[in-house]
């Protein structure tokens, strides 16, 4: 038996795939995971061992991981793309902050990509349309995140793409039919990831048991991207009240400013963050996003 450490790249069937270098072996949990319910998850960096006279490996251990998630079940995320369309759909400012609430929770990058920008081009109604959505969230978000306007069919969109993750694990999030497949299948064609599929229950239902996958983008710099069903709703928000602001990059170098120390900056007198936002130094619509989250956390906490 020889002891190897790998990482979890594929998930299915009660078989793990560990890339190791450049082999990948197929493995099973030791027993001692189920017992203490450890489930492995893609995105894990695990040891095991190679046994001679086995098809199968062994993992014995898996590593500490810096985050993980239950629905997509993944682990060890560097970086979250979330993904808005230009138009078609609008984007919606509240999933989008969700989703930036998330990966800021769970200690990732998180770049926000503009897809479908080839909806912007023209002057035709909707492409002003679009124009307008895109300056919106530049004005909104481009001095918070990294803002890419992602067109996947531009050899360019995706070159960028590949440059803004370097070397990072990156999970792809956003709403339904913004084009997180499209922009994947185009990352790595030979993924497949469903495009353009029919809303209906069936085919979702196929969607939703479709295993985890992790593909290597650029195989020199390692950076890798998850192929998941999921990350494209929430049902709860998890934060804490007095955790949320710290969640907001753009606030936290204000915090400390305000009258009251436990200030919730909703309507207290001398309140710093109220004043940046009318000073126009933090954007209306994060705040406002800001204010529907904590009435949200308050809500789920009477239940
Ligand atoms: N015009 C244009 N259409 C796009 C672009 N990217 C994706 N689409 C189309 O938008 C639709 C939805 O794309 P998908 O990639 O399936 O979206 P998704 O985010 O994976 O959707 P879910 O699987 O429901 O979460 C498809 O018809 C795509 O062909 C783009 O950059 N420009
Ligand atoms: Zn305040």
């Amino acid at each position: 038996m020889s002891g190897k450490k790998g990482l979890i790249v594929k998930g299915i069937a009660g078989f793990y795939y560990v890339k190791s270098g450049d082999e990948v072996y197929r493995c099973k949990a030791r027993g001692v995971f189920k017992q203490r319910a450890v489930k492995p998850a893609v995105g894990d960096e695990v040891e095991f061992e190679v046994i001679p006279e086995n098809d199968d490996s062994l993992i014995t251990g898996v590593l500490p991981r810096r985050n993980s998630f239950i629905r997509p079940f993944i682990a060890n995320v560097d970086c979250f793309a979330i993904v808005t369309a230009a138009a078609s759909p609008a984007p919606i400012l509240s999933v989008i902050d969700k989703f930036m609430v998330m990966a800021e929770k769970n200690g990732t990058e998180i770049i926000l990509c503009v897809n479908k920008c080839d909806l912007a081009e023209g002057d035709r109604e909707a492409a002003k349309k679009a124009q307008e959505n895109i300056a919106a969230l530049q004005r909104i978000y481009g001095s918070v995140y990294p803002v890419l306007l992602m067109d996947p069919d531009r050899e360019e969109s995706l070159a960028e793409f590949r440059r803004m993750t370097l070397g990072k694990k990156v999970a792809l999030a956003g709403a339904s039919g913004v084009g997180k497949s499209t922009i994947l299948n185009r990352l790595i064609p030979h993924a497949q990831a469903e495009t353009g599929k029919i809303s209906s229950k069936s085919e979702r239902g196929k969607h939703t048991t479709r295993h985890a996958e992790l593909f290597s983008i650029d195989e020199k710099h390692g950076t890798m991207i998850f192929d998941t069903p999921g990350f494209t709703s929430f049902d709860i928000l998890e934060a804490e009240e007095e955790e949320l602001q710290h969640l907001y990059p753009e606030m936290t170098g204000f915090l400390g400013g305000c009258r009251y120390h436990n200030c919730k900056h909703l309507s207290e007198p001398g309140c710093s963050i109220r004043q940046a936002v009318e000073e126009g130094k933090i954007a209306i619509e994060r705040y406002e996003s800001y204010k529907s989250q904590m009435e949200e956390i308050r809500k789920a906490r009477q239940y």
